[in-house]
């Protein structure tokens, strides 16, 4: 053997044990038989699924270790008929063991010169997908607490802002809503997506019919296709009749959450089904039409997803047909005042406070702060800050604030403050100045409260007693001056 056939042959056999341990990765079985049913690949899944073990698999027949139906044996004999793949189908059956089993598999046709000479397949072990999609649906219902019959807590009136980006967006989705359009609401995290998603189908045709949402970036892949199609009662042991998700939102909306992290397989399967307008329920024969309003979300522009190819461009124009884009809470700082004197009505009522107001120094740091998690961050921060607010105060102070988010918004600034320009510099030395007055009064109020006690104050703080020693001196603040006086 020469050099180069040498070479080549140890690759190959580094290529195959790099497969081989690859497809014993996969949370999927697969399974792989030649023409005459000879069992060629079993992998780690699979021996799960079918609770055996590959030693005793491998090299077998499949008639041999299969008994009703002989499932190998059926699959087998339909991709040698049909030559072509077989997927989605749904198969109880049993092993030699007496194991039951119940899967939902494809099955694939291996070609070698136009012959049909082995045929593998992807099996998903149904009882698991149900339990997990039981879990998943209650989970659903659980996790947000909804105040309408019809699955949601807004409508497009419940959207507070005054500035006019806002109201421009709520103008649009109010003109959008009671058309069928399929609408795509594009907005970084928090600002508000789902509330607009929920406002246009109650100011829709739609609202009489329910609003299913689902979060695409909280399932795992193997689920969603279950959960978007849902399964029969019969199709496999213990399975129970679940809708999909398509079909809960019957002549409702369907609103696809973060839809930017469906991975590339199931955006196909999404085109398709959205193409075709039918479902079928795994498991089942028969196909369901289709029949409500999509909305989704984005937190990620797709026009570029798709120029890097991570997204499908005949999806993306499927879905876009209306773009709502909802302006970032840091370019509409107006909105801050109004959506932080309705946040602290909220926790008034649920903490059993009085706070009417928000001090100016706690509202100019709100207004200078960037507020990347947008008003979902400022709605946290308000509620962080009145958990800890004494119960008499009748105002929001910085002081409030607990230091962890002080020292968020504080980095926020220095950060500004590096990558200025000359106008934005002479802006950041008064705000230099003005953070030197917030750090004042915050470790002047937080001595008082600890009468001057600076290890406990430099713990409330977050800091080290040297750290807060170093900013006494720095600010000419005495410690003493709050000790009780005997
Ligand atoms: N204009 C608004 N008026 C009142 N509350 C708002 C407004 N916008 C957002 N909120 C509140 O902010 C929080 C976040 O809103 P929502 O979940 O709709 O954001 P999102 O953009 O869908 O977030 P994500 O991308 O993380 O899913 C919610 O509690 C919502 O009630």
């Amino acid at each position: 053997m020469t050099d180069n056939a040498k070479k080549s042959l140890e690759e190959l056999r580094r290529e195959n044990r790099l497969l081989h341990e690859i497809i014993d990765a996969i949370s999927e079985g697969v399974y792989a038989a030649d023409k005459d049913g000879t069992i060629l690949i079993y992998n780690r899944a699979f021996e799960r699924i079918e609770a055996t073990e590959r030693q005793s698999m491998l090299g077998r027949k499949d008639t041999e270790v299969y008994s009703l139906p002989p499932m190998s044996n059926l699959q087998r004999r339909a991709v040698l008929q049909s030559k072509a793949p077989l997927l989605g189908q749904c198969m109880t059956y049993q092993l030699y063991t007496g194991k039951k089993v119940d899967i939902v598999y494809n099955s694939y046709p291996f070609l070698e010169n136009g012959e049909i000479t082995a045929i593998y397949s992807i099996n998903r072990d149904l009882p698991s997908i149900n339990e997990l999609l039981i879990s998943v649906v209650n989970s659903f219902d659980r996790s947000k607490s909804k105040n309408r019959l019809n699955g949601t807590s807004f409508t497009l009136d419940d959207i507070i802002g005054v500035s006019q980006s806002i109201r421009q967006s709520v103008k649009q989705a109010r003109k959008i809503a009671p058309t069928p359009s399929t609408v795509m609401i594009y907005g970084e995290t928090g600002t508000g997506k789902e509330l607009f998603a929920q406002g246009i189908h109650n100011a829709s045709s739609y609202s009489a019919r329910p609003f299913v949402a689902v979060n695409c970036a909280a399932i795992p892949e193997t689920l969603m296709e279950s959960l978007l199609l849902g399964t029969v009662k019969g199709a496999f042991t213990g399975a129970i009749d679940t809708p999909g998700l398509f079909e809960q939102a019957e002549n409702g909306t369907l609103f696809l959450d973060e839809i930017n992290s469906l991975s590339l397989p199931l955006q196909a399967k999404l085109l398709r089904l959205l193409q075709d307008k039918r479902v079928r329920r795994l498991g089942d024969k028969k196909e369901r039409k289709i029949n409500c309003r999509i909305i989704s979300a984005t937190n990620q522009s797709l026009y570029e997803m798709a120029s890097k190819g991570s997204f499908r461009e005949d999806l993306l124009y499927r879905l876009t047909p209306v773009i709502l884009h909802i302006t970032p809470l840091r370019e509409r700082p107006e909105d801050i005042p109004v959506l932080a004197l309705e946040f602290i009505s909220r926790f008034n009522k649920q903490l059993n406070l009085h706070i009417k107001t928000l001090s100016p120094e706690l509202l100019e740091l709100f207004s200078q702060y960037n507020w990347p998690g947008n008003i979902r961050e400022l709605e946290h921060a308000i509620e962080s800050a009145m958990s800890i607010v004494e119960n008499a105060a009748s105002e929001l102070m910085v002081e409030d604030l607990p230091s962890f988010l002080l020292k968020r918004m504080f980095g926020n600034f220095a950060s500004n403050v590096n990558n200025s320009t000359e106008v934005e510099r002479t802006a950041a030395i008064q705000l230099t100045e003005y953070l030197r007055q917030c750090e004042t009064d915050l470790i002047k109020g937080i001595l008082k409260f600890n009468n001057g006690n600076v290890s406990d104050s430099a713990k409330q703080l977050g800091i080290s007693r040297q750290d807060l020693h170093y900013r006494l001196r720095k600010l000419g603040i005495k410690s003493a001056t709050y000790k009780p006086s005997l």
